[in-house]
């Protein structure tokens, strides 16, 4: 990864206000990166962002914004980090409540660590990826080979 990240921002409902704090308290940090969301995070993300309260700047802050995670967004994420478009997801996901798309969160959590992508679940551990000396750095996360994987012998 280069030394301007992607950076994926989702939440699920009950802790989209955790993110929206931990936004707001890095949003010098996370402006000089590339941001993603899915749908409802991402317009709490440049609602923030852009607050005109809070921002000095004079340039409005534009993110991608997927579908809304249930309607197809985490799948829409998954495909990205696939396609190695995504360098860190921070995923608050909801530990008390079931979700509708349970199986895409699961399916988007899987593929974040079949990837190594640089992966948060909360705010501590958001805090120490920001604050890394890596944050700040090009680099190269190692990726396990699948080409045996691949190439098995599938007998048709
Ligand atoms: O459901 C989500 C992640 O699983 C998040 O989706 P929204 O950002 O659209 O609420």
């Amino acid at each position: 990864m280069e030394k301007k990240k992607r950076i994926a921002l989702v939440a699920h409902d009950n802790r989209k206000k955790d993110l929206i704090e931990w936004v707001d308290w890095n949003r010098e940090i996370l402006c000089m990166h590339e941001l993603v969301c899915t749908g409802t995070t991402g317009k709490l993300v440049e609602n923030i962002l852009n607050n005109e309260q809070t921002d000095k700047r004079d340039e409005i802050i534009t993110i991608k914004k997927l579908k809304s995670g249930p309607l197809g967004g985490d799948q829409q994420l998954g495909a990205m980090i696939s396609e190695s478009q995504i360098d860190i997801l921070i995923f608050f996901w909801d530990p008390m409540e079931q979700q509708p798309h349970d199986v895409d969160v699961k399916a988007l959590l899987r593929i974040a660590v079949l990837y190594n992508i640089t992966t948060a679940s909360n705010r501590a551990t958001a805090d120490f990826i920001i604050s890394s000396r890596l944050f700040n750095e090009a680099y190269k996360p190692m990726i396990k080979d699948y080409s045996k994987y691949i190439m098995r012998n599938t007998e048709t």
